[in-house]
């Protein structure tokens, strides 16, 4: 639909109408009031706060639990404290050994022996609950409480609290499977069954068998108890028989969690009871044909008929439509505006992940505009759906739709696909209203839709590429991983492609097998698309999966793993050394990691939009790379560092500023992480630029394609068909070598794309000779 079909004008929109067509089920009226924006508040009023929140009152009980459990799954519901207060509680009741002190500010020989970990699936929700609790215990960040995301560590030696994301402490496990830091695990919002929780829920089950004084404690609003009490049960009375077995059945070991007499309480379970404030839910009466035409009338309702404090945050899938919304909220309301009766003017801040994190900050700061006459609408996606507080949000409205990323074994591809969130989402998602006061939730859909959505998302594990979790548990030494303590087991079919791309890369040897996997000793072996089917149907009947003898890490696999990046990418930075390159190998992938890097102006940005678009263009044209996209984002980064890394220069070429910087802090990091494998980081191939192309052939051979006359009209003259699923795609527009003339016969791509067709993106060329030379089992002749 174009957007001028979306737009929708405040006059001829009955200011009721939305409200009208909603329907209200249910309300639960809390108590308390705080004001949005205060100034931060001192420890004494924290102090307060923290006592009215529900989980105060049962605090030496979650205490005392934790105590007298090995593990323990802590429901309540969303804005009881679950996420800021359990870490502190265990803190004040000694589970780590040492003292903390609490201003951080006198330095002192005092040492935390252990700390408490608070994982979760999402940085910013790590960042912004540690924040919180720093404040809470008046510290600065990095000092008793600190967090660890993906290129990110604020922790220091005197940190005893530490939010992370579960993928951090995935990667720690590698090298401390004990995971030997840490007295106490807590895996907060599991029932999102993110990839590397549900690989934690695992290791930590197995930990507990060789540890008996890890605690852990499961958390979220809604989750099957049963599921989890089950799953950590059934690891105490393993590790049980597994240590009668070792010491005899007279043999010495301590009673309590392991003795058969306290089967039945290794694992407790906490319910807290209580809700802080009170969130009315309203639904359509009618299903909405247009979710982002919805979501904007009942923006521009709420706006127009409610009081401030009340600022709104409204879920959508993604990025694209989180831009759309922006420009018809801008289009029909105009942003810096008084409009309708409550006169008040509308801030609109975009919240997802490509965004940078300075970016992502202005959502939880107060609004630029006047507090008392400025409303904030934060459009975000999923992002925003757990364990974050935003200041002043009092409306929520819901979409009910969500991007998920999927894995399809068949074509080996990932790809994002919009689906209706699950029930257990669409709870997460009001408990972002009523935090600080009551609020209201407008669900974009009808009662009856919302009963039949899942009860809650589908287990990571079962959607996605598990070629890096492979990887990690084969690094871990656990050599079978496909008997391992799964919660949901993935299917046999997700984890062969996994064990052949990690073949193909040469992390894994198996008896008898060349690297390869799938290779018929001189080039891919591509099955034809029924044989496929009848090879993934046949996997998926067999629970120990293809591998006819087990794999084996290789010492190239462990370098592999070692380094925080995908096993292509890794494999690349690695392949580069050997060719000369990887100076320009790390700004490859650093660049790669910051998304947005070339900034181009909205086409609403007021009357001169046009030109400068058109100035962007000529700019980003200016910066390409002739031999493709990678190369051009060396080159750009190449251009900044001659530069001195200016803003100005950035804003001469409409280049993104923070997503450079980030960029180079990823650069600086990966430094760190190669100059440990001994090698070195300023090996540069300079002006030789062949030799970086020939690095991108030996790195994502993976993913070469091929010209081709197209064999569909809609991919054009030509189209490019991918090797590793023999499907055929077509350049993306936004690439450097998009409409070259003559076309690249061959290409290596970082990413593929299904909007209207398929499409290749990041686009570099390769010389076959390079592959032949470079990949010989795979490309040498026949
Ligand atoms: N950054 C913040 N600013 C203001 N108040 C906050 C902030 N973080 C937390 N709070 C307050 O603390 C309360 C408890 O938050 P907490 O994240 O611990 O709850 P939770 O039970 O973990 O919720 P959820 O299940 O949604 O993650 C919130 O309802 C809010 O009142």
């Amino acid at each position: 639909m174009s957007m001028e079909a979306r737009k929708v004008h405040v006059g001829a929109v009955g200011l009721s109408q939305l409200p009208k067509k909603m329907k209200r089920p249910r309300e639960e009226v809390g108590s308390h009031q705080l004001t949005a924006f205060q100034p931060t508040p001192s420890r004494r009023q924290h102090q307060n706060a923290r006592q009215q929140l529900p989980i105060w009152r049962q605090k030496t009980y979650v205490v005392e639990t934790v105590r007298r459990h090995a593990s323990v799954v802590l429901v309540g519901e969303t804005g009881s404290g679950k996420s800021t207060q359990v870490p502190q509680f265990l803190l004040d009741a000694g589970f780590c050994a040492g003292i903390v002190e609490a201003q951080g500010s006198t330095p002192s020989p005092i040492r935390a022996r252990k700390l408490i970990a608070c994982t979760q699936p999402r940085r910013v929700a790590a960042i912004t609950v540690a924040g919180r609790v720093a404040e809470e215990m008046g510290c600065a960040l990095g000092q008793a409480v600190g967090y660890a995301v993906r290129f990110d560590d604020k922790t220091g030696p005197r940190t005893v609290i530490k939010y992370m994301t579960d993928g951090v402490l995935l990667r720690e496990a590698m090298t401390d499977p004990l995971l030997t830091r840490y007295a106490v695990i807590i895996l907060d919002e599991a029932h999102e069954r993110s990839l590397q929780t549900d690989i934690l829920f695992g290791l930590i089950r197995r930990a507990q068998r060789e540890r008996k004084d890890l605690r852990v404690v499961v958390m979220s609003a809604t989750l099957d108890v049963e599921v989890f009490r089950r799953f950590f049960e059934t690891g105490g009375r393993k590790e049980e028989k597994a240590l009668i077995k070792r010491h005899g059945e007279n043999g010495k070991h301590e009673k309590g969690m392991l003795s058969r007499e306290g089967q039945a309480s290794t694992v407790g379970v906490v319910r807290i009871e209580g809700r802080q404030y009170g969130v009315e839910v309203y639904y359509c009466e009618e299903a909405q044909e247009d979710s982002i035409d919805a979501a904007c009338l009942a923006v521009l309702q709420i706006h127009e008929s409610e009081p401030l404090p009340g600022d709104i945050l409204v879920f959508l899938s993604g990025q694209e439509d989180i831009e759309a919304l922006a420009e018809l909220l801008s289009e029909s309301a105009g942003t810096d505006t008084s409009i309708g009766k409550t006169g008040l003017c509308m801030e609109i801040c975009p919240l997802y992940s490509a965004l940078a994190p300075e970016e992502q900050a202005k959502a939880f700061h107060p609004p630029k505009g006047p507090a008392k006459s400025t409303r904030k609408v934060i459009l975000a996606t999923n992002i925003a759906e757990t364990s974050v507080t935003i200041n002043g949000i009092r409306h929520v409205v819901d979409t009910g739709w969500v991007k998920v990323r999927r894995y399809v074994p068949s074509t080996g591809l990932d790809s994002l696909k919009v689906t209706q969130i699950a029930r257990a989402q669409a709870q997460q998602r009001t408990g972002r209203a009523g935090r600080e006061a009551p609020g209201k939730c407008y669900r974009l859909f009808t009662e009856s839709a919302f009963e039949r959505l899942d009860a809650v998302p589908q287990p990571e594990i079962q959607r996605v590429n598990l070629t890096q979790v492979v990887l990690q548990l084969l690094a871990m030494g656990l050599d079978d991983p496909q008997h391992f303590d799964y919660l949901s087991p993935p299917s046999a079919t997700a984890l062969a492609r996994a064990f052949e791309t990690l073949l193909a890369l040469g992390c894994i040897a198996e008896g008898g097998l060349s690297p390869g996997g799938n290779v018929d000793g001189t080039r891919i072996v591509i099955p034809e698309k029924d044989d496929r089917q009848a090879v993934e149907a046949q996997a998926d009947q067999k629970p120990s999966g293809p591998a006819k003898s087990r794999p084996v890490i290789t010492p190239h696999g462990r370098r592999v793993a070692s380094l925080p990046l995908d096993p292509v990418y890794a494999h690349f930075v690695l392949r580069a050394s050997e060719l000369g390159c990887i100076f320009e190998a790390l700004t490859a992938v650093s660049m790669l990691s910051a998304e947005n890097v070339l900034y181009m102006p909205s086409p609403h940005g007021g009357p001169d939009a046009a030109e400068q678009r058109n100035r962007a263009t000529t700019a980003h044209r200016a910066l390409a790379a002739y031999d493709g996209d990678v190369p051009t984002l060396v080159h750009i980064y190449e251009r900044w560092v001659a530069a001195k890394k200016g803003n100005r220069w950035c804003w001469d070429h409409f280049v993104n500023a923070r997503a450079m910087k980030k960029a180079d802090e990823v650069r600086e990091q990966l430094l760190l992480l190669v100059r440990r494998l001994g090698l070195d980081p300023s090996q540069s191939c300079g002006n030789e630029r062949q030799i970086f192309l020939r690095s991108l052939a030996a790195g994502l051979f993976l993913n070469v394609a091929r010209r081709q006359p197209a064999t569909s009209p809609a991919l054009g003259k030509y189209c490019y068909k991918m090797l590793a699923n023999g499907r055929e795609a077509a350049i993306h527009p936004s690439s450097v070598l998009h409409a070259r003339n003559p076309a690249p016969q061959c290409v290596v791509f970082t990413e593929v794309l299904t909007t209207s067709r398929p499409y290749i993106r990041g686009v570099s060329i390769v010389d076959p000779a390079d592959l032949q030379e470079l990949v010989p089992q795979f490309f040498g002749r026949a």
